[in-house]
Protein backbone atom coordinates (compact mmCIF):
# COMPACT_ATOMS: atom_id res chain seq x y z
CA UNK A 1 0.00 0.00 0.00
CA UNK A 2 1.70 3.57 -0.78
CA UNK A 3 2.93 4.96 1.81
CA UNK A 4 3.22 9.36 2.22
CA UNK A 5 6.99 10.16 1.87
CA UNK A 6 8.95 13.17 2.18
CA UNK A 7 11.77 13.48 0.16
CA UNK A 8 14.30 16.60 1.46
CA UNK A 9 16.19 17.86 -1.18
CA UNK A 10 15.43 18.74 -4.89
CA UNK A 11 18.61 18.22 -6.35
CA UNK A 12 19.57 15.38 -8.96
CA UNK A 13 18.99 12.63 -6.24
CA UNK A 14 16.70 13.66 -4.28
CA UNK A 15 14.00 14.47 -8.02
CA UNK A 16 15.08 10.88 -8.95
CA UNK A 17 14.69 8.91 -6.03
CA UNK A 18 10.77 10.80 -6.04
CA UNK A 19 10.47 9.29 -9.34
CA UNK A 20 10.83 6.03 -8.02
CA UNK A 21 8.56 6.46 -5.20
CA UNK A 22 5.53 7.52 -6.79
CA UNK A 23 6.77 5.07 -9.78
CA UNK A 24 5.90 2.37 -6.84
CA UNK A 25 2.62 4.11 -5.54
CA UNK A 26 3.05 5.95 -2.84
CA UNK A 27 2.88 9.94 -2.14
CA UNK A 28 5.55 11.58 -2.31
CA UNK A 29 6.18 15.30 -1.24
CA UNK A 30 9.47 16.88 -3.02
CA UNK A 31 10.79 19.68 -0.72
CA UNK A 32 13.14 22.13 -1.52
CA UNK A 33 14.20 25.70 -0.58
CA UNK A 34 14.23 27.23 -3.99
CA UNK A 35 10.57 28.65 -4.31
CA UNK A 36 11.00 28.85 -8.29
CA UNK A 37 12.65 25.55 -8.80
CA UNK A 38 8.94 24.08 -6.55
CA UNK A 39 6.89 26.15 -8.69
CA UNK A 40 8.10 24.64 -11.72
CA UNK A 41 7.80 21.41 -10.12
CA UNK A 42 4.67 21.73 -9.60
CA UNK A 43 3.47 23.95 -12.77
CA UNK A 44 5.37 21.80 -15.91
CA UNK A 45 6.68 18.65 -13.77
CA UNK A 46 10.07 19.05 -14.81
CA UNK A 47 13.39 20.12 -12.78
CA UNK A 48 14.97 21.57 -15.77
CA UNK A 49 18.34 22.48 -13.58
CA UNK A 50 19.02 19.18 -12.10
CA UNK A 51 17.44 16.72 -14.39
CA UNK A 52 16.86 18.26 -18.13
CA UNK A 53 14.51 16.53 -20.46
CA UNK A 54 12.63 14.60 -17.79
CA UNK A 55 9.47 14.50 -17.20
CA UNK A 56 8.36 13.89 -13.58
CA UNK A 57 5.35 12.02 -12.53
CA UNK A 58 2.70 13.96 -11.56
CA UNK A 59 1.84 12.51 -8.29
CA UNK A 60 5.59 13.85 -6.84
CA UNK A 61 3.96 17.29 -5.46
CA UNK A 62 6.51 20.32 -4.54
CA UNK A 63 6.65 21.98 -1.24
CA UNK A 64 8.40 24.99 -0.42
CA UNK A 65 7.39 25.13 3.11
CA UNK A 66 8.70 22.03 5.06
CA UNK A 67 6.27 21.90 8.13
CA UNK A 68 2.93 21.83 5.66
CA UNK A 69 5.70 18.94 4.02
CA UNK A 70 6.10 17.16 7.31
CA UNK A 71 2.44 17.10 8.62
CA UNK A 72 1.30 13.09 8.54
CA UNK A 73 4.91 11.71 7.85
CA UNK A 74 6.72 8.73 9.09
CA UNK A 75 9.59 8.35 6.92
CA UNK A 76 11.99 10.47 5.87
CA UNK A 77 14.18 10.61 2.87
CA UNK A 78 17.15 12.94 3.46
CA UNK A 79 18.78 13.82 -0.06
CA UNK A 80 20.89 17.31 0.41
CA UNK A 81 24.57 17.73 0.31
CA UNK A 82 26.85 16.68 3.43
CA UNK A 83 27.65 19.68 4.48
CA UNK A 84 23.68 20.71 4.65
CA UNK A 85 22.40 17.91 6.82
CA UNK A 86 22.66 19.48 10.18
CA UNK A 87 21.17 22.72 9.26
CA UNK A 88 18.07 20.62 7.45
CA UNK A 89 17.70 18.00 10.72
CA UNK A 90 17.40 21.35 12.99
CA UNK A 91 14.35 22.72 10.85
CA UNK A 92 12.35 19.15 10.99
CA UNK A 93 12.96 18.86 14.54
CA UNK A 94 10.96 21.95 14.98
CA UNK A 95 8.56 20.87 12.87
CA UNK A 96 7.80 17.25 13.76
CA UNK A 97 5.91 15.82 16.92
CA UNK A 98 6.46 11.92 16.29
CA UNK A 99 9.28 9.52 15.63
CA UNK A 100 10.80 9.48 11.99
CA UNK A 101 12.53 6.71 10.35
CA UNK A 102 15.33 9.15 8.23
CA UNK A 103 17.11 7.20 5.16
CA UNK A 104 20.21 9.64 4.30
CA UNK A 105 21.15 8.83 0.82
CA UNK A 106 24.15 11.30 1.10
CA UNK A 107 27.54 10.13 0.58
CA UNK A 108 29.94 12.18 2.61
CA UNK A 109 31.61 12.42 6.29
CA UNK A 110 32.22 15.42 8.09
CA UNK A 111 35.62 17.12 8.29
CA UNK A 112 36.74 17.66 12.29
CA UNK A 113 34.18 15.47 13.91
CA UNK A 114 34.84 12.40 11.41
CA UNK A 115 31.27 11.15 11.54
CA UNK A 116 29.40 9.18 8.83
CA UNK A 117 26.28 10.41 7.91
CA UNK A 118 23.85 8.26 10.35
CA UNK A 119 26.17 9.21 13.79
CA UNK A 120 25.18 12.79 12.32
CA UNK A 121 21.43 11.93 12.44
CA UNK A 122 21.94 10.36 15.81
CA UNK A 123 23.61 13.48 17.21
CA UNK A 124 20.79 15.76 15.73
CA UNK A 125 17.83 14.52 16.31
CA UNK A 126 16.20 13.66 19.71
CA UNK A 127 15.92 10.52 20.81
CA UNK A 128 12.09 10.45 20.63
CA UNK A 129 12.15 11.95 17.16
CA UNK A 130 14.14 9.18 15.97
CA UNK A 131 12.40 5.74 15.39
CA UNK A 132 15.75 4.34 12.91
CA UNK A 133 18.23 6.05 10.58
CA UNK A 134 18.67 4.04 7.15
CA UNK A 135 21.39 4.38 4.60
CA UNK A 136 20.02 3.46 0.98
CA UNK A 137 23.74 3.77 -0.86
CA UNK A 138 25.39 2.09 -4.28
CA UNK A 139 26.46 2.46 -7.70
CA UNK A 140 23.49 4.82 -9.11
CA UNK A 141 23.70 7.79 -11.16
CA UNK A 142 20.95 9.90 -10.96
CA UNK A 143 20.22 10.53 -14.84
CA UNK A 144 20.00 6.98 -15.37
CA UNK A 145 17.97 6.28 -12.49
CA UNK A 146 15.62 8.90 -13.96
CA UNK A 147 15.70 7.34 -17.13
CA UNK A 148 14.30 4.14 -15.49
CA UNK A 149 17.47 2.20 -16.47
CA UNK A 150 18.37 -0.67 -14.38
CA UNK A 151 20.05 0.33 -11.11
CA UNK A 152 21.16 -1.30 -7.79
CA UNK A 153 22.11 -0.13 -4.22
CA UNK A 154 21.85 -1.27 -0.76
CA UNK A 155 19.57 -0.43 2.04
CA UNK A 156 21.24 -0.77 5.78
CA UNK A 157 20.49 -0.33 9.19
CA UNK A 158 21.81 -1.21 12.73
CA UNK A 159 17.98 -2.46 12.77
CA UNK A 160 17.47 -5.03 10.18
CA UNK A 161 13.65 -5.01 9.92
CA UNK A 162 14.29 -0.91 8.89
CA UNK A 163 16.33 -2.00 6.36
CA UNK A 164 13.95 -4.61 4.96
CA UNK A 165 11.11 -1.74 5.31
CA UNK A 166 13.32 0.87 3.06
CA UNK A 167 13.88 -2.13 0.83
CA UNK A 168 10.18 -2.62 0.49
CA UNK A 169 9.78 0.88 -0.21
CA UNK A 170 11.78 1.30 -3.08
CA UNK A 171 12.31 -2.07 -4.52
CA UNK A 172 11.08 -2.23 -8.30
CA UNK A 173 11.82 -3.73 -11.86
CA UNK A 174 14.27 -1.61 -12.50
CA UNK A 175 15.57 -0.69 -8.69
CA UNK A 176 16.50 -3.32 -7.28
CA UNK A 177 17.47 -2.65 -3.44
CA UNK A 178 19.54 -5.25 -1.44
CA UNK A 179 20.03 -5.29 2.58
CA UNK A 180 23.40 -5.58 4.65
CA UNK A 181 23.51 -5.04 8.23
CA UNK A 182 26.97 -3.26 7.81
CA UNK A 183 26.13 0.04 8.09
CA UNK A 184 29.70 1.38 8.69
CA UNK A 185 30.75 -0.26 5.98
CA UNK A 186 27.77 0.63 3.17
CA UNK A 187 28.63 4.68 4.81
CA UNK A 188 32.69 4.47 4.54
CA UNK A 189 32.21 2.72 0.58
CA UNK A 190 29.59 5.45 -0.59
CA UNK A 191 31.92 8.04 0.87
CA UNK A 192 34.95 7.27 0.16
CA UNK A 193 34.61 6.31 -3.81
CA UNK A 194 34.75 9.93 -4.17
CA UNK A 195 38.09 10.50 -2.91
CA UNK A 196 39.04 7.88 -5.87
CA UNK A 197 36.62 9.00 -8.45
CA UNK A 198 38.34 12.44 -8.25
CA UNK A 199 41.84 10.49 -8.78
CA UNK A 200 40.08 9.02 -11.70
CA UNK A 201 39.22 12.33 -13.48
CA UNK A 202 42.51 13.52 -12.78
CA UNK A 203 43.96 10.96 -14.40
CA UNK A 204 41.96 11.09 -17.42
CA UNK A 205 42.31 14.86 -17.31
CA UNK A 206 46.14 14.65 -17.63
CA UNK A 207 45.47 12.51 -20.85
CA UNK A 208 46.60 8.91 -18.66
CA UNK A 209 44.41 5.87 -19.59
CA UNK A 210 42.38 2.46 -18.03
CA UNK A 211 45.75 1.46 -16.98
CA UNK A 212 45.90 4.16 -14.27
CA UNK A 213 42.44 3.90 -13.86
CA UNK A 214 42.16 0.38 -12.84
CA UNK A 215 45.13 1.00 -10.80
CA UNK A 216 43.03 4.21 -9.00
CA UNK A 217 40.20 1.84 -8.48
CA UNK A 218 41.85 -1.63 -7.12
CA UNK A 219 44.52 0.55 -5.05
CA UNK A 220 41.96 2.84 -4.08
CA UNK A 221 39.63 -0.20 -3.03
CA UNK A 222 42.80 -1.32 -0.54
CA UNK A 223 42.64 1.86 1.20
CA UNK A 224 38.80 2.25 1.39
CA UNK A 225 38.98 -1.43 3.10
CA UNK A 226 42.03 -0.23 5.37
CA UNK A 227 40.70 2.32 6.63
CA UNK A 228 36.99 0.80 6.88
CA UNK A 229 37.75 -2.16 8.26
CA UNK A 230 39.99 -0.53 11.34
CA UNK A 231 36.45 1.39 11.95
CA UNK A 232 34.65 -1.86 12.40
CA UNK A 233 33.48 -2.31 8.45
CA UNK A 234 32.87 -6.07 7.61
CA UNK A 235 36.07 -6.43 5.03
CA UNK A 236 33.36 -7.92 2.73
CA UNK A 237 31.24 -5.34 2.17
CA UNK A 238 33.75 -3.35 0.07
CA UNK A 239 33.46 -6.00 -2.42
CA UNK A 240 29.73 -5.42 -2.62
CA UNK A 241 27.23 -2.83 -4.50
CA UNK A 242 28.54 0.33 -2.33
CA UNK A 243 32.59 -0.86 -2.40
CA UNK A 244 33.79 -2.16 -5.68
CA UNK A 245 30.00 -1.41 -7.40
CA UNK A 246 30.33 2.13 -6.74
CA UNK A 247 33.95 2.69 -7.40
CA UNK A 248 33.34 1.19 -10.87
CA UNK A 249 30.29 3.31 -11.59
CA UNK A 250 31.78 7.29 -10.57
CA UNK A 251 35.22 6.62 -11.99
CA UNK A 252 34.09 5.17 -15.48
CA UNK A 253 30.91 7.99 -15.93
CA UNK A 254 30.94 10.79 -17.08
CA UNK A 255 27.84 12.13 -15.11
CA UNK A 256 29.58 11.76 -11.74
CA UNK A 257 30.56 15.14 -10.64
CA UNK A 258 33.55 14.11 -8.55
CA UNK A 259 34.66 12.43 -11.81
CA UNK A 260 34.08 15.77 -13.65
CA UNK A 261 35.68 17.84 -11.29
CA UNK A 262 38.61 15.59 -11.32
CA UNK A 263 39.04 15.51 -15.07
CA UNK A 264 39.15 19.62 -15.00
CA UNK A 265 41.58 19.46 -12.41
CA UNK A 266 43.84 17.34 -14.36
CA UNK A 267 43.38 20.07 -17.42
CA UNK A 268 44.54 22.49 -14.86
CA UNK A 269 41.66 24.55 -14.03
CA UNK A 270 42.00 25.87 -9.68
CA UNK A 271 39.92 24.17 -7.32
CA UNK A 272 38.19 27.24 -6.77
CA UNK A 273 37.28 27.60 -10.84
CA UNK A 274 36.16 23.81 -10.79
CA UNK A 275 33.61 24.06 -7.49
CA UNK A 276 33.06 27.63 -9.24
CA UNK A 277 31.99 25.85 -12.78
CA UNK A 278 29.90 22.58 -11.51
CA UNK A 279 27.21 23.85 -10.18
CA UNK A 280 26.28 20.31 -8.28
CA UNK A 281 27.69 18.82 -4.90
CA UNK A 282 31.14 17.61 -5.27
CA UNK A 283 31.25 15.59 -2.16
CA UNK A 284 34.65 14.37 -2.43
CA UNK A 285 36.23 17.74 -1.74
CA UNK A 286 35.33 17.76 2.10
CA UNK A 287 35.27 13.86 2.65
CA UNK A 288 39.22 13.76 1.30
CA UNK A 289 39.49 16.11 4.17
CA UNK A 290 37.93 14.27 6.60
CA UNK A 291 39.54 10.77 5.40
CA UNK A 292 43.09 12.59 5.54
CA UNK A 293 41.94 13.49 9.15
CA UNK A 294 41.01 9.74 9.86
CA UNK A 295 43.49 8.35 8.43
CA UNK A 296 46.02 10.16 11.23
CA UNK A 297 43.67 9.22 14.22
CA UNK A 298 43.52 5.66 12.84
CA UNK A 299 46.99 5.40 11.98
CA UNK A 300 46.36 4.07 8.61
CA UNK A 301 48.20 4.28 5.63
CA UNK A 302 46.05 5.92 2.52
CA UNK A 303 48.56 7.32 -0.16
CA UNK A 304 45.89 7.92 -3.19
CA UNK A 305 43.82 10.52 -0.32
CA UNK A 306 47.48 11.98 0.93
CA UNK A 307 47.89 12.36 -2.39
CA UNK A 308 45.02 13.92 -3.70
CA UNK A 309 45.03 15.85 -0.12
CA UNK A 310 47.59 17.22 -1.13
CA UNK A 311 46.65 18.68 -4.56
CA UNK A 312 43.45 20.04 -2.90
CA UNK A 313 44.83 21.89 -0.49
CA UNK A 314 48.86 22.13 -0.42
CA UNK A 315 48.75 23.33 -4.17
CA UNK A 316 51.00 20.46 -5.39
CA UNK A 317 50.76 19.88 -9.07
CA UNK A 318 48.21 16.74 -10.00
CA UNK A 319 51.24 15.60 -12.49
CA UNK A 320 53.78 15.65 -9.41
CA UNK A 321 51.14 13.91 -7.15
CA UNK A 322 51.02 10.97 -9.82
CA UNK A 323 54.70 10.95 -9.67
CA UNK A 324 55.03 10.38 -6.42
CA UNK A 325 52.16 7.69 -6.00
CA UNK A 326 54.28 5.84 -8.63
CA UNK A 327 57.39 6.19 -6.77
CA UNK A 328 56.67 4.95 -3.58
CA UNK A 329 58.86 1.98 -2.32
CA UNK A 330 58.06 -1.18 -3.49
CA UNK A 331 55.68 -3.24 -1.56
CA UNK A 332 53.33 -6.51 -1.65
CA UNK A 333 50.18 -6.49 -3.11
CA UNK A 334 47.87 -8.28 -0.26
CA UNK A 335 49.89 -8.01 2.52
CA UNK A 336 47.45 -5.53 4.05
CA UNK A 337 44.45 -6.73 3.01
CA UNK A 338 45.18 -10.42 4.23
CA UNK A 339 46.00 -8.79 7.63
CA UNK A 340 42.47 -7.41 8.06
CA UNK A 341 40.76 -10.67 6.77
CA UNK A 342 43.19 -12.29 9.70
CA UNK A 343 42.13 -9.67 12.10
CA UNK A 344 38.74 -10.05 11.11
CA UNK A 345 38.39 -14.10 11.42
CA UNK A 346 40.05 -13.66 14.64
N1 LIG B 1 23.38 12.74 -8.07
C1 LIG B 1 23.52 11.42 -7.93
O1 LIG B 1 23.46 10.67 -8.91
C2 LIG B 1 23.74 10.84 -6.57
C3 LIG B 1 23.98 11.64 -5.48
N2 LIG B 1 24.16 11.04 -4.25
C4 LIG B 1 24.39 11.84 -3.06
O2 LIG B 1 23.21 12.59 -2.77
C5 LIG B 1 23.55 13.81 -2.10
C6 LIG B 1 22.87 14.96 -2.85
O3 LIG B 1 23.48 14.99 -4.12
P1 LIG B 1 22.81 15.55 -5.43
O4 LIG B 1 21.35 15.42 -5.42
O5 LIG B 1 23.59 14.96 -6.55
O6 LIG B 1 23.22 17.08 -5.29
P2 LIG B 1 22.71 18.28 -6.17
O7 LIG B 1 23.80 19.28 -6.15
O8 LIG B 1 22.17 17.81 -7.46
O9 LIG B 1 21.46 18.83 -5.30
C7 LIG B 1 21.59 19.19 -3.96
C8 LIG B 1 20.25 19.72 -3.50
O10 LIG B 1 20.35 20.04 -2.10
C9 LIG B 1 19.91 21.39 -1.94
N3 LIG B 1 20.56 22.02 -0.80
C10 LIG B 1 21.85 22.36 -0.65
N4 LIG B 1 22.06 22.93 0.55
C11 LIG B 1 20.86 22.96 1.17
C12 LIG B 1 20.40 23.43 2.43
N5 LIG B 1 21.23 23.99 3.31
N6 LIG B 1 19.08 23.32 2.73
C13 LIG B 1 18.23 22.78 1.85
N7 LIG B 1 18.59 22.30 0.64
C14 LIG B 1 19.90 22.37 0.31
C15 LIG B 1 20.27 22.07 -3.24
O11 LIG B 1 19.53 23.26 -3.37
P3 LIG B 1 20.01 24.43 -4.37
O12 LIG B 1 19.63 23.98 -5.75
O13 LIG B 1 19.25 25.60 -3.92
O14 LIG B 1 21.49 24.57 -4.19
C16 LIG B 1 19.86 21.00 -4.23
O15 LIG B 1 18.47 21.00 -4.42
C17 LIG B 1 25.08 13.89 -2.13
O16 LIG B 1 25.58 13.48 -0.90
C18 LIG B 1 25.48 12.90 -3.22
O17 LIG B 1 26.74 12.33 -2.98
C19 LIG B 1 24.10 9.69 -4.08
C20 LIG B 1 23.87 8.87 -5.13
C21 LIG B 1 23.66 9.37 -6.46
O1 LIG C 1 27.33 8.44 -5.84
C1 LIG C 1 27.13 8.54 -7.03
C2 LIG C 1 26.86 7.38 -7.89
O2 LIG C 1 26.68 6.22 -7.16
C3 LIG C 1 27.16 9.88 -7.64
O3 LIG C 1 28.48 10.22 -7.77
P1 LIG C 1 28.87 11.72 -8.13
O4 LIG C 1 28.51 12.54 -6.91
O5 LIG C 1 30.31 11.69 -8.40
O6 LIG C 1 28.06 12.12 -9.31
Amino acid sequence: MGQQIIVIGAGSWGTALAMVLADNGHEVRLWGHNKDLISEINQYHTNSRYLPDIKLPEEIIGYHDLEAALEGIHTVVLAVPTKAIREVLQKVTGYTDKPLTIVHVSKGIEPDSLKRISEIIEEEMPKELLKDVVVLSGPSHAEEVSLRHPTTVTSSSKNITAAEHVQDLFINKYFRVYTNPDIVGVEIGGALKNIIALCAGITDGLGYGDNAKAALITRGLAEIARLGSVMGANPLTFSGLTGVGDLIVTCTSVHSRNWRAGNLLGKGQSLEEVLENMGMVVEGVRTTKAAYQLAHKMNVSMPITFALYDVLFNDKSPKEAVDSLMGRLPTHEMEDLSNILGESRN
